[in-house]
């Protein structure tokens, strides 16, 4: 755990960029619930809405992948790996939005994120959002968690269409749409993968590994349990 260099880097921040599964929502909540939810359903949405234009969009992505591939074939193959692929991904979004419509989803975040998040958001921050789910997912999942819609903390919602989590360029390409210096940057996530990506392009970064998701500390960022820890480490707004 490489705290002590946390410590010589405190303070300068001025945005912080989430990822959600692992960093704010439990690894639990989104195996043991969303992606069931879409398993379920996504038979039922290909074959009762393939002609609105994003499944549309999403079925035709899969053909250009996997030529010769019935898409529900590749849509399972995919999952079973937990593959991180955008029209999977598009799909997923749009199963779990008749989920929240509904009631039978509710997305309950760690219970020291959204605390965390006001104090930063209350205090200057800018906070925006780097996910593998698609762009509404993340809409779906902040407007419909168990304290309420809590979109209006976030400045942006970044997903795969801005390229891979596992590639610098990504990053830069999230700061340079955002106009945000990656210097004064922290990138948040539980994959040491993805905080590599984000300190080659030049962020500053932060390993949550959760107890209860039992998620492997490495030795190359910082680490911290909750987001109370990453604001002390880091010097963030109001910290507690
Ligand atoms: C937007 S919520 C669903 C998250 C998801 O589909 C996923 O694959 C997790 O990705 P993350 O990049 O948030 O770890
Ligand atoms: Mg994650």
């Amino acid at each position: 755990m490489i705290v002590a260099e946390a410590v010589t880097q405190a303070g300068g921040i001025d945005s912080v960029l989430l990822d959600i599964e692992g960093t704010t929502i439990p690894v639990a909540f989104v195996h043991q619930v969303l992606f069931p939810y879409a398993r379920e359903a996504l038979p039922g949405l290909l074959a009762t809405r393939g002609d609105e234009p994003a499944v549309r969009e999403a079925v035709a992505e899969i053909a250009a992948l996997v030529p010769g591939v019935a898409p529900l074939a590749q849509l399972n193959a995919w999952m079973d790996r937990d593959e991180k692929i955008g029209p999977l991904k598009a799909l997923q979004g749009l199963a779990w939005a008749e989920g929240y419509r509904t009631g039978a989803l509710r997305a309950a975040l760690y219970p020291d994120v959204l605390p965390a998040l006001r104090r930063w958001h209350a205090g200057g921050l800018r906070l925006a959002v780097y996910s593998s789910g698609s762009e509404a997912a993340q809409r779906l999942i902040y407007g419909h968690t168990t304290e309420g819609d809590v979109r209006g903390l976030f400045d942006g919602f970044h997903d795969l269409r801005i390229g891979g989590k596992r590639e610098a360029e990504s990053y830069r390409a999230i700061l340079a749409e955002a106009g945000w210096v990656a210097g004064r940057t922290l990138f948040l996530s539980d994959i040491v993968a993805e905080l590599d990506a984000a300190a080659a392009a030049g962020l500053r970064t932060c390993q949550l590994a959760r107890p209860e998701d039992g998620t492997r500390a490495g030795d190359t960022h910082p680490v911290a349990a909750t987001l109370d820890e990453v604001a002390r480490l880091f010097a963030l707004p109001d910290t507690p």
